[in-house]
């Protein structure tokens, strides 16, 4: 396999894992997005960063686009090179908004796309690197097909299905200053949970589908969860405590990922936004991607 083509560039969206009860699984592409180009060349890797991440991140091998590339092209049996990253960000890192999903399946469609024979790395083989780097699927497969998704995994690997998403549904994203890593937030969820409180959330998980589809008078009872949230609460208290209040005033609101971002699955009005503005909050109103990475120029 022989690299063919010198420099691609990729856009890739913000994505919110979860939903509420589809812990692991259910995942929605968001219009934010991280754009990067990727240069193949003979000098050593450099990686410049504007936007979010400009002075925080790796600039060499570390990177995690970088690293992504490089899983590509071993997979691919492609030789390696060195490479010249430029990196836009906009999504922001440690909030939840899969940062490092966008960053890892950048890397991907950037390496699959420096290939002559593209087709060695289909979205299948895709879903399963961006998994083994990111540990589980939920954000990967809304970056790499758009909308939203539902991931699963068996013995032959992550799997990911697109779930039908009413043109109505315009989610808001509440960001909070402070970040929380995912590691940090996944260290506290136990081993085991009642078996109740996994029937509660595959009854949610599956009203969720109805309502994303068009049902958004199930909305509420389609966000319950008792799998991750209240475990995570201690160590995101402003967001247990936004989500609460969002909810006890009809809001579909749940906490984005692994948090500490807040995802509501209806535009709020302007009042509350505003309240929320005043109490520190970062507002967005991106709409969903409908489409996922795609290459650009
Ligand atoms: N664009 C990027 N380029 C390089 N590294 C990144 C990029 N985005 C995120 N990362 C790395 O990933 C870390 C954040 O990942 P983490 O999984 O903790 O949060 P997240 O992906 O933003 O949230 P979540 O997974 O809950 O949606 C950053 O601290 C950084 O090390
Ligand atoms: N399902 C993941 C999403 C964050 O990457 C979690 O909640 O830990």
């Amino acid at each position: 396999m022989r690299l063919a083509r010198d420099v691609v560039r990729v856009r890739v969206p913000a994505t919110s894992a979860n939903l509420g009860p589809g812990f692991d699984s259910l995942g929605l592409a968001l219009g934010v997005w991280d754009e990067v180009s990727v240069r193949a060349v003979a000098g050593p890797t450099t990686v410049r960063v504007v936007g979010e991440g400009d002075g925080a991140l790796p600039d060499g091998e570390e990177h995690l686009v970088v690293r992504a590339v490089r899983l590509g092209l071993d997979r691919a049996g492609a030789p390696q090179a060195g490479l010249e990253l430029v990196c836009h960000n906009a999504i922001p890192h440690g909030r939840g908004m899969g940062s490092s999903a966008a960053a890892v399946v950048a890397g991907l469609v950037a390496a699959r796309a420096l290939l002559a024979e593209p087709e060695a790395l289909d979205d299948d083989a895709l879903l399963d690197l961006a998994t083994q780097l990111e540990g589980h699927p939920d954000n990967a497969a809304p970056a790499l097909l758009g909308g939203a998704t539902a991931a699963w995994e068996d013995g032959a690997g992550p799997h990911a299905a697109r779930i039908p998403v009413s043109g109505d549904l315009r989610p808001t994203v509440l960001v909070p200053q402070a970040q929380l890593l995912t590691h940090t937030a996944r260290a506290v969820l136990p081993t085991q949970v009642p078996h109740a409180d996994a029937a509660f959330n595959a009854a949610r998980s599956a009203l969720l589908v109805l309502a994303l589809g068009g049902r958004s008078d199930l909305l509420m009872a389609a966000t319950e969860d008792r799998l991750h949230q209240g475990y995570r609460a201690d160590a995101m208290r402003g967001t247990a405590e936004a989500v609460r209040a969002l909810r006890q005033a009809g809001w579909p609101a749940v906490v984005s990922g692994a948090g500490p971002s807040v995802l509501v699955l209806e535009r709020l009005d302007d009042a509350t936004a505003r309240t929320l503005e005043q109490h520190g909050w970062r507002v967005l109103d991106p709409g969903v991607a409908t489409s996922g990475a795609h290459l650009v120029g």
